[in-house]
């Protein structure tokens, strides 16, 4: 088993940090007017843990018996829709954006389902059975109005948990139905004390070096610190020597292509560049991924009166990719405005 899931807590009084919402959760899983909630935070920052640790202190250990279903929808065509359901007795786990386009389908037949059905153990120490639904800020408007009509109809049967890294794509009304639960990147101090904590049960010692290296690798996110951390020590067991952390090839591949743009700004190079992001859309890497990797890049290699410049971009260009449908048309156009930034500021003209 990874060390990211062995050694991963199982309850709100073993987590190492941000004690004052694990309090806070303590506290209202005491009571039965528990609220919907929305968990946000950024990737890698022990929201899903949390969640997790939080169903047990509802339900008790029996929350971690999970049955992994496949469910199959019928869209209005008759074509099937196949969706993973995580269950427990006592919750349903749901990532509805697997279900592409038809998410409203999915969350409205399993979300009245559950809502129609009791609890089956009538010794659960709440009525209300939890639907987790991750990656909710990826669900369509369609079905997040879906979901804001169910939260108001079957609030006796049903308590939802949103994950999201962002409450931004969350329409307000969902937003303000739910008790807002921020869980932030762990600071340096706190992310090298869990690897510590990893460290001291795996029965090995972590120099302060290498926790400080992977701690700037990891960009507060937790999970990867974690995998580096036993990527590291298959490279050399006691830690010492030369370690060098190794970049995913996709994100090697999105530094290349920022080379790529500042290197040159032609039609023909322009061409190339959509050859390399065809190959990391092939990749499964989201679009939203792409522009802020190669920003990030960018960033470093330009002029530092540009750097503002290409972030709005980015970020107009990042909107563009979530409402529209072919990534490759905004990638291109934002890669193509950079070039045109980085081309006229070189002869001095005015690229606005
Ligand atoms: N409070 C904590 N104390 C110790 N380890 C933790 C804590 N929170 C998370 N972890 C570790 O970090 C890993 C990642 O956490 P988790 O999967 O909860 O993050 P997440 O915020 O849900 O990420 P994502 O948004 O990418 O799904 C876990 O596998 C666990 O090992």
């Amino acid at each position: 088993m990874l060390y990211v899931d062995k050694h991963r807590p199982r309850a709100l009084t073993e987590l190492h940090y941000h004690q004052t919402l694990s309090d806070r959760l303590v506290a209202l899983a005491a009571h039965d007017d528990f609220p919907h909630m929305l968990f946000y935070g950024p990737s890698g920052a022990g929201k899903k843990t949390r969640i997790m640790c939080l169903l047990r202190e509802l339900y008790g250990p029996a929350t971690a018996k999970l049955k992994i279903d496949q469910r199959v929808f019928l869209n209005p065509s008759k074509r099937k829709i196949d969706v993973n359901v995580v269950s427990s007795n006592y919750h349903i786990e749901l990532t509805p954006s697997d279900a592409g386009g038809y998410d409203r389908l999915v969350i409205q037949d399993i979300l009245k389902e559950i809502a129609q059905t009791q609890q089956v153990d009538t010794n659960a120490k709440h009525r209300f059975k939890v639907v987790v639904i991750n990656e909710a800020d990826s669900l369509s408007r369609d079905a997040q109005s879906a979901l804001r009509r169910t939260m108001e109809k079957y609030m006796g049967n049903l308590r939802l948990i949103l994950c999201s890294t962002s409450t931004s794509r969350i329409i307000a009304p969902i937003r303000s139905r739910c008790l807002l639960m921020r869980v932030g990147a762990p600071s340096e101090a706190e992310m090298t004390a869990v690897l510590r904590h990893v460290a001291k049960r795996e029965s090995f010692t972590l120099p302060d070096k290498v926790a400080s290296q992977i701690f700037q690798d990891s960009c507060g996110n937790l999970r990867k610190a974690i995998l580096v951390l036993e990527a590291l020590r298959m490279q050399s067991p006691d830690l010492t020597g030369d370690l060098s952390i190794a970049k995913p090839d996709w994100e090697t591949f999105a530094m290349n292509t920022a080379d790529l743009i500042t290197g040159e700004q032609t039609p023909a190079r322009l061409l190339e560049v959509r050859g390399k992001l065809y190959e990391l859309l092939v990749h499964a890497i989201p679009a939203r991924l792409i522009i802020k990797t190669i920003t990030d890049q960018l960033v470093r290699r330009v002029d530092e009166n540009l750097r503002a410049h290409i972030v709005q971009k980015a970020a107009f260009y990042e909107i563009r990719c979530r409402q529209g449908n072919k990534a490759i048309f905004h990638l291109e156009a934002f890669v193509a405005s950079v070039m045109a930034m980085i081309k006229s500021d070189m002869l001095d003209m005015s690229w606005e």
